[in-house]
């Protein structure tokens, strides 16, 4: 599959969540066992050779191709996640959303220290969510070495605001 196929199955719907939103709905990838191989496969070639220790996912789409870009890569796979869901001591971080404002919380103990970290996220809009995830992972001592995205909207700039490491993204808007 090429890219112009897998951006042919991201569904547009507008005014979700909130009026004057496109959401980008990446349900037809995911059902598509082809998208999801070709997807994992592109996405981890990219960070082949860079040693990567372990690759962040954001609650909850982060999650997806996090763990099989991890398996890719050999590497461990770490939930970053909303506020009260992880047990044990975290360390918390608040960002703003497209439409909104949250708090993310990581358990320290799951990032080495110097651990070589890929960010990864399905889409990457404000940049809100993978720029706070980066200052959870500089308050655990580990190295931010890319960010991967799956989607990447270009109009919101949020790649201005992550740049401290190198940003990957397959699809553009
Ligand atoms: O670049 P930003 O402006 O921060 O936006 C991107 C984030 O927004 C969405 O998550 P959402 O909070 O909707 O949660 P979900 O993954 O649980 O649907 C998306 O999955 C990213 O995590
Ligand atoms: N427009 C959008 N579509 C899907 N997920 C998003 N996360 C933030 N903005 C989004």
């Amino acid at each position: 599959m090429k890219i112009e196929d897998l951006k042919g199955l991201v569904q547009d719907v507008p005014d979700f969540p909130q009026v004057g939103i496109v959401f980008k709905d990446i349900s037809p990838l995911l059902a598509s066992a082809k998208a999801r191989k070709t997807i994992t496969s592109l996405l981890a070639t990219k960070y082949k050779d860079k040693e990567i220790d372990v690759v962040v996912g954001m609650e909850s789409r982060g999650f997806l191709f996090g763990t099989l870009v991890a398996d890719a890569l050999d590497a461990s796979f770490v939930m970053v996640r909303k506020p009260g869901k992880l047990p044990g001591a975290v360390v918390q971080e608040q960002y703003d959303l497209e439409y909104g404002q949250d708090t993310l919380e990581i358990q320290q103990h799951m990032i080495p220290k110097d651990a070589r970290v890929l960010i990864h996220d399905d889409v990457l809009a404000t940049g809100g969510t993978a720029l706070a995830t980066s200052q959870l992972i500089e308050k655990c001592k580990g190295t931010v070495v890319g960010y991967s995205f799956l989607i990447e909207l270009d109009f919101l700039a949020g790649r201005k605001r992550l740049k401290h490491s190198p940003v990957h993204s397959l699809i553009h808007y």
